[in-house]
Parts: structure tokens; sequence; C-alpha cells
């Protein structure tokens, strides 16, 4: 599914009207009953509505026009000068005062109409907000926000619809109906959660509206990427599912290389091999007995690998993931230099693995194959020498560049992962602040390396792989709340690898 931010939404109603000749009253017409048909199925009958004066607040005005025809108990707020209100915002006001409904602008007014109201619709602000909310919408918002069941109307009042941050204060809304796209703001940062559950309706404006604008950010619904998943034949042996390894573990952290191994094999993968300090042997061994293992020396607390043991691996596997509890040593940027200069199958770089890359990024740029790196917010900052605070307010455009300059594929963690190939954008929205657990990004690691191996091309194999994940982080959340922990995820892994893929439904 595209996701727009709010200038491309606007080129897209502005090819509907302007190339198509459909008028904007109709599309506000057809918002209208696009929200009338959600409140419909909510059952209340007394609704307040709060109506600012540009657009959103026209769909607000028609919308109570709707619900007073049909019986509901209505009462209509706005807090500005009335003389304000243009086009068709406008005339769906007149039409309410020409049927002689009053639209108060009185406070107490509104806490006292939203203490008896079943439905509380926030139509203040939509994608034209600019800057922060005014002082003096502050306490409309607040009173909004002790409404029973919040609806707002495209996207929350006061958040950002490019960013997903509160401009100031915002609704925090149990139902967002918005119209034919996501916005990015309902997806990013703050917007998530202030945006509740996100319905897309359809306005009327023709899809070519929608396809001429060359969108490059998406995000998943009900067919993708669970679309990519490939069907097994029945005639199948493990040779056909890859050959991966995994380079990680010292003996202060065996579980990360415990955990990325038993993920890729509940992800899928053919064979799995662990490659490992000898001194973490028993314990790998003897939790992972469907592994194989390719133990090496260790030096100076890290493991100790030469490029003879690195070709030899190399033949071995047809896809490797570097990283997972290896430490962050000097000695091991040589290793990692090796290996981008001389393998050819696809690399995911995790965890320690980022840290060893930081102190010289540029080996990236002699890599053979195509890379995914999975930072977190902390690994990215320490990648490209901007501090965390900006790496979060400028998520999409901090990874998208580096995947760009460095010609790799970008996961960038948190809530609402990013993933990047340098041009397009996928925003995953499956999984949970559970997940926020030791051991979440090493499960990771072993889903996107299995992936890999299976021969799922490394942006698929990412995109993939930061959905399943998520997926997985949701099935244990249902059984364990905010208790979970990786291993949790892990046993959750294999839910959506099964044979009636098609028949699998997602919420
Ligand atoms: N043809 C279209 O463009 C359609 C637009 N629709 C609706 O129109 C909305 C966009 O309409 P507009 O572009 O008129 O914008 P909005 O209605 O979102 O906001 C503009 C209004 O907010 C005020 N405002 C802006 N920033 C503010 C701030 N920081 N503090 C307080 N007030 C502020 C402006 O003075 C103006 O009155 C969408 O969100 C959607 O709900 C729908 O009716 C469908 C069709
Ligand atoms: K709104």
């Amino acid at each position: 599914m595209k996701v727009v931010n709010a200038n491309e939404m606007r080129e897209i109603d502005k090819r509907a009207i302007e190339k198509y000749k459909i008028p904007g009253i109709i599309l506000m017409e057809n918002a209208a009953y696009a929200l009338l048909e959600e409140i419909e199925r909510l059952n209340g009958k007394r609704i307040t509505i709060v109506c600012g004066t540009g657009n959103n607040g026209g769909d607000g005005f028609a919308l109570a026009r709707l619900l007073l025809i049909r019986g509901y108990d209505v009462e209509v707020f706005c807090f500005s000068d009335p003389e304000k209100v243009k086009g068709d915002a406008r005339i769906n006001l007149d039409i309410l005062l020409n049927m002689g409904i009053k639209v108060y602008n009185d406070l107490n007014k509104l806490e006292n109409s939203i203490r008896y109201s079943d439905v509380v619709v926030d139509a203040l602000l939509g994608t034209g907000l600019s800057g922060e909310v005014k002082e003096e919408l502050k306490n409309v918002i607040d009173a909004i926000n002790k409404g029973r069941l919040k609806l707002s109307v495209d996207i929350p009042s006061g958040i950002n619809s490019d960013t997903g941050s509160i401009m100031g204060t915002c609704v925090f809304a149990d139902i967002t109906v918005t119209f034919e796209c996501l916005k990015l703001g309902h997806i990013l940062s703050e917007g998530k959660e202030a945006s509740g559950k996100v319905i897309v309706k359809k306005i009327g404006i023709p899809v070519s509206c929608i396809e001429e604008q060359s969108v490059k950010i998406f995000t998943s619904d009900k067919e993708y990427p669970i679309s990519l998943i490939k069907k097994r034949r029945l005639d199948t042996n493990k040779g056909d599912y890859g050959k991966v390894a995994i380079i990680g573990g010292n003996y202060k952290m065996s579980g990360a290389i415990i955990l990325a191994l038993k993920s890729a094999l509940r992800s899928g993968a053919g064979l799995v091999c662990g490659v490992f300090p000898k001194t973490i042997l028993d314990r790998v061994g003897a939790l992972v007995p469907e592994a194989v293992y390719f133990p090496c020396e260790e030096k100076h607390e890290h493991i100790f690998l030469d490029d003879y043991c690195l070709n030899i691996l190399f033949q071995k596997s047809n896809a490797i993931a570097f990283g997972v509890g290896i430490g962050n040593f000097d000695e091991l940027l040589h290793p990692l230099q090796y290996i981008l200069e001389h393998y050819e199958g696809p690399l995911v770089i995790d965890a320690d693995g980022l840290n060893v890359l930081s102190r010289n990024k540029t080996i990236l740029k002699s890599a053979k194959s195509k890379v995914i790196l999975t930072p977190h917010p902390g690994e990215m900052s320490r990648l490209t020498g901007y501090d965390i605070d900006y790496i979060n307010k400028n998520r999409i455009n901090v990874a998208k560049s580096f995947a760009k300059e460095y010609n790799s594929i970008v996961l960038l963690k948190g809530s609402s992962t990013v993933v990047t190939d340098g041009e397009f954008i996928y925003i995953n929205r499956t999984g949970n602040p559970g997940m926020a657990t030791a051991g979440s990004g090493d499960v990771l690691t072993g889903v996107l390396v299995s992936l890999l191996g299976q021969g799922y091309s490394p942006f698929e194999a990412a995109i993939l792989g930061s959905f399943i994940h998520g997926i997985s982080g949701d099935r244990a959340y249902q059984k364990h709340g905010y208790g979970l922990t990786a291993m949790d995820l892990v046993d959750n892994l294999g839910f959506l690898f099964k044979k009636d893929i098609g028949s699998i439904k997602l919420e």
C-alpha cells in the first residue's frame, strides 16, 4: 500500500479535480459518506462534531448533515470566525445553517456535549496543519481527548501528516478515517499511536490519479508483503532452502548467536552453520542441535577469523550474517573487510558487526554483493555521525541517503522500521513495544540471513524479514504481553511459513 505526504495527497486531489473535472464538493461529500459508514458501525446516537475552518472542517459539516438527516442527535462546534470558512467547506456550513442547525463556539458547552456523547468527531485540523497548533485550539483539543470514543477525520488534529510529530498538542484518536491513501503521519513517530485504528476509504478519486503520482514509500496491507512468501514444492530437500552461515558470538554473549541460529532454522533455512569461538561450542551445541558448527580459535576475547577459514566458509554458504554477539574489536575490521571484498553472496551486518563497520564504513563501498545493514538509531548514529535525536526525526531521509551512498539495503530499527534500497522505502507496521527486549535484533538477523539463503532478493528479504519479525512479536505479545522474550519471538516465527499461506488472515 502506498503512503503519501500532505503535498502528494494535494497533488492527487488536484489531479482529480482539474484533470478529471471531479468537483471538490463531490469528494467532500464522498468523504462524509465514508465517515458516516464508520460511525454507523459504532452504534452511538449522540455525536459531537468539532470542525475547523479548512476542508477538514468541511468534511465535518457535511457529516453533520448526513447524520442529522438519519436522526442522530448531533451537536456541531467551530471555534473560529465562520467568515473564515471558505469554498466547499463554506457551502457545507451554509447548508447546515440553512437547515436551522446551530454551530456553537463555547468551550463549556463543548465539554458538556462531549461528556454526554457517544462519539466525538475531530474535524478540526487535517493535512493543512502548518506549524504548531495555535494556542486558542489547545483547550479544544484537550476537550476532544476527554471523549468516550474519538474518531479523527483524515488525521488526528495536531499530528504533522509528513512526520507523525505532535505539533504542540494533538488528539489521540481511537479511530482515524482517512481518504484514498495512508499518510506518513499515520504510521511514523507519535502519529502511529495518536491515530488509533486507521481506516482508509475510497472517496471517488480515479486510481490513475494516484498511479500518476510517483510515490516511493509503501507499507504492508492484507496481501503485501505476505504475497512475497514462496510456496514450497512437495518434492524438495534441504539443499533447496539455502546454506547460511552466522558469524558471531563470544564467551560473554553466546545467547546472541544461539537466538540467531534458531531463528534462521525457524524461518525455513535448509542448513544453518554457526561460526563462533570454540569456547562456546558446548553451550551452542547443547541448545541448537539442528545447526552445524564451524568453531574457530579465540584471541583476546573474540573470534579469530583468518582469510583461509573465511574462504572455506564462502564455499559452503550462499548467505552470511556477521555480527551477532561478536564484540566490538579493532581486529574484527580485517575479516569484515575481507568478507565484503571477496564474498559474492548476500550479507547481513548486524549488532557489533555494525560497530566494527563504523570504524571504517568506506569498506562497504568495496562490497562484492548487496549488504543488508540493520542498525538501531544508536548504531546508525555511529555509522553516520548524526545524533540520535536527529536520526529519529529524519528516519526516512537518513536511512535512504546512507543506503544510496553505500549501495546497500538499510533496515533502520525502531517503532515503524524503515527499510530502503536508497530509492524505495518500505515502512513496517507489525510489532509492538514488547519487542524492545534483549536478543530481539539477533532473531531478526537469523530471519534475514535465512530468507537470503532461500533466494529472496536482499530488498525483499529485508521487507519480509521486518514484517515477519513483527508478526512473531505480535503473536508472542498475545500470550506474554510486554513480558515477551526473544525466544518467544523465535517460537512464533514459523506462523507465516505455511502451505496454505493465502488463507492466513491478518488484521
Ligand atoms: N479535495 C480535497 O482536497 C479534499 C480534502 N479533504 C479534506 O481536507 C483536508 C485538508 O484541507 P485543507 O487543506 O483545507 O486544510 P485543513 O482543513 O487540514 O486545515 C486548514 C485550516 O487549519 C488552519 N490551521 C493551519 N495550521 C494551523 C495551526 N497550526 N493552528 C491552528 N489552525 C491552523 C488554517 O487556518 C485553516 O483554516 C484533508 O485533511 C481532508 O480532511 C476531503 O474533503 C476530501 C477532498
Ligand atoms: K482531524
